[in-house]
């Protein structure tokens, strides 16, 4: 299969793919991903917890451990010339792009935070690292939600809300280009919750381009002017968010969103397959409602461009 990637696009990832190999099984992570993310976007990457979102963003920081094998290819565009993400090398991708042109809010910021350091401390260090004041750390960490009381406390005096607010604070003072946020709001409370999500929209308006890693669906269609679905390691479908939530096309993200509360509140039946056995057909076939013979195949999905469902039968084609 061949790909394209706009050349307009800020990120594009084409055919992307992740396994991990154990002892006695490989583990597919991420496969076939294709995708082209806009300046100014903010796309949503959805889907259950291990399907893949958290290593698709460490395979694009070069941040996977030595029993990974990424394929395919992913550029970054903006700066002064564009940089091979997957082909960059450990020196390039840790002096040019990792914290500069990538930011990351990662998943357990608890464990990521240094110990020894009080929050004010990394903040005013990351500020110099990046040519910007050390007194801008109050008003970085308050876009953030943090007091500047809060910046006094050690990494392990923070509570899961406030280590994830100064992780984003963290991410956010080197002005990336582009986010990589990654359950930037798990462990907030809702008001937190929104504040991040419009700290996040904000961003995508003055230009820059965010993906949000989230199992929140609501967080989504707050904010997200794209969506990507993923299942058992594939985008199985990527369309404008207001579309995509006003009808979703490929049975299981109607299903995911029928599973929100304010909608019927319906769990998905079943469980995902296991991503060292994954069916040679469509991977949600045995939860699915709409399954046929067809379904046996395994589905295509258009290489680029939202508005592609990887579905023989999507909603709103077939009875
Ligand atoms: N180093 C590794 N070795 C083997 N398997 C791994 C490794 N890292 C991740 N995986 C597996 O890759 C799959 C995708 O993991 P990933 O962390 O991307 O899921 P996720 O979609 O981010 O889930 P969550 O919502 O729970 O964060 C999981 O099955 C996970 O167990
Ligand atoms: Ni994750």
């Amino acid at each position: 299969m061949t790909t394209t990637v706009r050349t307009s696009a800020l990120l594009g990832i084409s055919d992307l793919t992740v396994r991990f190999e154990l002892p006695d099984a490989t583990v597919d992570a991420v496969t076939g991903v294709s995708l082209a993310v806009a300046p100014g976007e903010l796309l949503a990457v959805v889907g259950e917890s291990g399907c893949g979102k958290s290593v698709l963003a460490h395979a694009l920081l070069g941040l996977l451990p030595a029993n990974a094998t990424v394929t395919g290819r992913a550029v970054l565009h903006g700066g002064e010339a564009p940089v091979d993400l997957l082909g960059a090398g450990e020196k390039i991708l840790a002096r040019t792009v990792r914290g500069r042109r990538i930011g990351l809010v990662p998943q357990s910021p608890a464990t990521a935070l240094t110990p020894v350091r009080t929050g004010r401390h990394l903040l005013a260090e990351t500020l110099r690292v990046h040519g910007r004041a050390r007194g801008d750390a109050e008003a970085v960490a308050a876009d953030a939600g943090l007091a500047p009381a809060d910046l006094d406390l050690y990494p392990h005096e923070l509570s899961g809300g406030m280590a994830q607010r100064l992780a984003t604070a963290l991410a956010l003072a080197p002005d990336p280009p582009l986010l990589l946020a990654d359950e930037p709001t798990s462990g907030l409370d809702r008001l937190l919750v929104d504040a991040t999500l419009d700290l996040l929209r904000q961003r995508c308006d003055n230009g820059a381009t965010v993906i949000l890693i989230t199992h929140d669906l609501a967080a989504a269609q707050r904010v997200a002017d794209t969506v990507a679905v993923m299942y058992a390691s594939r985008i199985v479908e990527h369309r404008p968010a207001a579309g995509f939530f006003a009808g979703p096309r490929h049975p299981y993200a109607h299903a995911l969103l029928e599973a929100l509360p304010d909608r019927a509140f319906a769990p998905i039946p079943g469980h995902p397959p296991m991503l060292t056995e994954l069916p040679a057909g469509c991977a949600f076939a045995p939860r699915c409602p709409r399954a046929a013979d067809e379904c046996g195949s395994r589905p295509g999905l258009a290489p680029d461009g939202p508005g592609r469902v990887a579905c023989h039968r999507p909603i709103g084609s077939h009875p």
